[in-house]
């Protein structure tokens, strides 16, 4: 493990001293108990900051991994830091830091060490098992989510619902003539073209927006808390970008994809919401194509 520290180094006897006084080794066991009962990161973070918090008095505890854009804090930032680098192996698993209004003593740092010594394994752990989770959920082709990811993403919606009547809508989304594109150009531009697709939903859409590759040339993207007048809109939005979908290899490929949405209205009928899209797409391939259809 690599470290850095900024806090101040205190004389050796006083920190000796003050070790064999202030450190529980029933509280550095409890922690190692509590890092070994979890495998999912953002808990094992919280055991990790809030026995951190209580064992080392301080205001803030920060765990930042930018690699994998993970950030999490627990308190508000003081003057004082106390950082350190960790590292396993040549692989760098991020950077905690503790801060507060006064300096950390050579003994806080000293134990500091010890707490991170129990961290490190159990959080590289959890970082391979949170890859992992997030392959599973992500299409290899177009890097968007997949079908499992959408299954999950629906039953929370629907749970949700049910519990606080939080409106959603889905729109279900397929290029038309797809078939085509592969026949006259090659599957290797179908897959360019796909590619093409998902990004241009991803970018048209809002970040808090979900979008799916459900299958084929097929997507889907879940709108929570919104109405069908804001999904309709939002449809139309993506049809006329699919439009400009350009593909390198050849500009004259023109793509364009036919829409179904419908929105959760009521709880009889919430786990049906697919159903209904899906049939709002069927009817927008029958009345011509590169359209969108509604179903309340
Ligand atoms: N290149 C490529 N093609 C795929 C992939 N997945 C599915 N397809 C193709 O997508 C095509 C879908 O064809 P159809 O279901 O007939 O639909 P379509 O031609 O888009 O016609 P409409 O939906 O009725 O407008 C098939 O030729 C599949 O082989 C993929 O990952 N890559």
């Amino acid at each position: 493990m690599k470290t850095t520290s900024s806090s101040k180094v205190i004389g050796i006897e006083r920190y000796r001293a003050a070790t064999e006084n202030q450190t529980d080794s029933l509280d550095i066991t409890h922690l190692a108990l509590q890092l070994q009962q979890t495998i999912e990161l953002t808990p094992l973070l919280q055991a990790f900051c809030h026995e951190t918090a209580r064992l080392i008095p301080c205001d803030s505890v920060r765990y930042k991994n930018e690699n994998r854009l993970l950030n999490y804090q627990t308190g508000e930032t003081k003057v004082h830091r106390c950082r350190y680098q960790l590292e396993l192996e040549n692989e760098l698993l991020g950077e905690i830091e503790c801060t507060r209004a006064k300096p950390f003593s050579i003994i806080e740092t000293d134990l500091m060490e010890r707490l991170l010594s129990l961290l490190i394994y159990p959080l590289r752990n959890a970082l391979l098992y949170q890859k992992a989770v997030a392959e599973a959920h992500r299409d290899p082709l177009t890097q968007i989510s997949n079908r499992a990811a959408f299954d999950e993403a629906l039953d929370r919606e629907i749970c949700s619902f049910k519990r606080h009547l939080t409106g959603f809508s889905l729109m279900v989304i397929d290029i038309d003539h797809f078939k085509n594109i592969n026949d006259t150009y090659g599957h290797i531009v179908g897959d360019s073209v796909l590619k093409a697709v998902a990004q241009k939903i991803r970018n048209t859409v809002r970040r808090s927006d979900e979008v799916f590759r459900y299958g084929g040339e097929e997507f889907v993207v879940l709108l929570s808390n919104t109405e069908l007048d804001g999904a309709k809109f939002i449809a139309e939005r993506i049809r006329r970008a699919i439009k400009q979908v350009t593909i390198n290899s050849n500009k004259n490929i023109s793509v364009t994809a036919s829409v179904g949405i419908s929105s959760a209205n009521n709880l009889k009928d919430v786990s049906d919401t697919l159903y209904h899209a899906d049939k709002a797409l069927y009817q927008a391939k029958d009345e011509g194509r590169d359209r969108v259809v509604v179903r309340p």
